[in-house]
């Protein structure tokens, strides 16, 4: 039986038209019955969540992520469809509501604990560990009020997480507190996932969706985009493009002039998808002197450079790459709204760079991924890895990557 059923569900808020603002406006208004507008968060989604597995659920702001992780977790109705639960769920969500500011951390951490269900000798035993934790030790009989509102969450957690759950539900808590809190964070939810607990993770960072999530549901306005293997939808559907890519072919565009020698090299002529409005007609490598080349220096500037075709006036387009090691595991990836680029309009031909300060990699054969795509992810034009670069160690470093490091004796 799957740990979460949710069927059909669908979420619409009122909003109300009108604010009456002035002692005039209410007087007037009286007898006026006020208007709504009906807003759907959530529109017929539908999954089910397996035992111990981790599901990641992803989207831009605003597209029902936090609504969607609530309504499981029984804090708000649905609308309409329903959600099945069939185990015992912790949610670690508005972590720290019922904390009372004129208490000490020791004192709130008693009542939250109680709050989560546990024993009062448990929190007892527990307290000094979920201060520790939270690495608040020097603050355990200062007041909540005196407490940033990152300090609050850190509390917060430490305290949720000494509960035993079996499903877990978490909304974007590693956006909270400093990198070392943040890596105390993931290691509690790598220690839950070998404990075998079911995991619903809603999160921007999706270096941390691809590491714990098995799968992962992308939505969009509300609307559930593709639900799959977490690799293959960031990939294809956050840095490559969308579902509605159109069959996927093989095939080289006619119209694309003669293949560069990265891409006649390339044995792997891997997919390409995309209505092609926005088309790709070539991508191209260059040093630090401005020479085109696919051998580069490792720790050397390197310019990737896209060249497109718009065949219509194209708004709000969106470029990104992603990198795959020869393996194809995926190294890195990147788009132009992630790093708040406007493209605004584009027509006709065109390029766009992406400038690499100092290739990180020391040494090896890199694939990339190259797209172009709206930006609710539909695509125009997407090659999925068909181009690659060599890069030469100038370092005597081993592995993969150069780490910025210095020894200290
Ligand atoms: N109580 C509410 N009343 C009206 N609209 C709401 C309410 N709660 C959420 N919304 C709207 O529903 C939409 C989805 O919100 P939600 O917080 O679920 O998105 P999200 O994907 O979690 O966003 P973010 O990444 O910014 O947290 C938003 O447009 C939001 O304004």
């Amino acid at each position: 039986m799957p740990a979460i059923e949710v069927k059909h569900l669908n979420k619409t808020f009122r909003i109300p038209h009108e604010k009456r603002t002035t002692i005039f406006e209410a007087l007037t208004g009286v007898f006026k019955p006020p208007t709504y507008e009906t807003f759907h968060a959530l529109k017929d989604i539908n999954f089910t969540v397996e035992d111990e597995e981790a599901l990641g659920i992803i989207g831009v702001n605003g597209s029902g992520k936090s609504t969607l992780l609530k309504i499981i977790a029984n804090i708000l109705p649905p609308t309409g469809g329903n959600v099945n639960i069939n185990k015992k769920i912790t949610p670690f969500l508005e972590l720290g509501v019922g904390f009372q500011p004129d208490l000490t951390a020791a004192e709130n951490i008693k009542i939250y604990a109680t709050i989560m269900g546990m024993q009062r000798r448990e929190i007892n035993d527990k307290l000094d560990d979920i201060i520790e934790f939270a690495g608040l030790e020097k603050f355990r009989d200062t007041k909540l009020k005196n407490f940033s509102s990152g300090m609050q969450v850190r509390l917060a957690f430490s305290t949720a997480i000494q509960t035993d759950p079996e499903i877990l539900l978490m909304d974007e808590v590693l956006a909270v507190g400093d990198m070392e809190f943040q890596q105390k964070c993931l290691d509690t939810l790598s220690q839950y996932r070998k404990e075998g607990v079911t995991i619903v993770f809603v999160s921007h960072d999706l270096g941390a969706v691809r590491r714990f999530c098995d799968r992962t549901l992308l939505l969009n306005k509300g609307e559930q985009v593709v639900l799959g293997d977490t690799g293959e939808v960031i990939d294809r559907y956050v840095y490559g493009g969308g579902k509605e890519a159109s069959s996927p072919d093989n095939t080289v565009s006619e119209n694309e002039s003669e293949p560069s020698e990265i891409e006649e090299t390339i044995e792997d002529k891997a997919s390409r998808w995309g209505d092609r409005i926005v088309e790709i007609t070539d991508v191209e490598f260059y040093d630090k002197f401005g020479n085109r080349g696919s051998r580069f220096n490792s720790l050397d500037p390197m310019t990737i450079r896209i060249f497109y075709h718009a065949h219509k006036k194209v708004s709000d387009p969106v470029f990104g790459i992603s990198l795959y090691s020869e393996k194809r595991e995926n190294l890195f990836g990147t788009n132009t709204e992630l790093k708040n680029v406007e493209l605004y309009t584009i027509e006709g031909k065109g390029h766009v760079d992406l400038m690499i300060e100092k290739i990180p990699m020391i040494a090896g054969r890199f694939l990339l991924t190259v797209a172009v795509h709206t930006r609710d992810q539909k695509p125009y034009d997407w090659h999925d890895k068909q181009y690659f670069f060599d890069v030469i160690p100038t370092c005597r470093n081993v592995g993969l990557f150069e780490v910025p490091c210095k020894w200290k004796i």
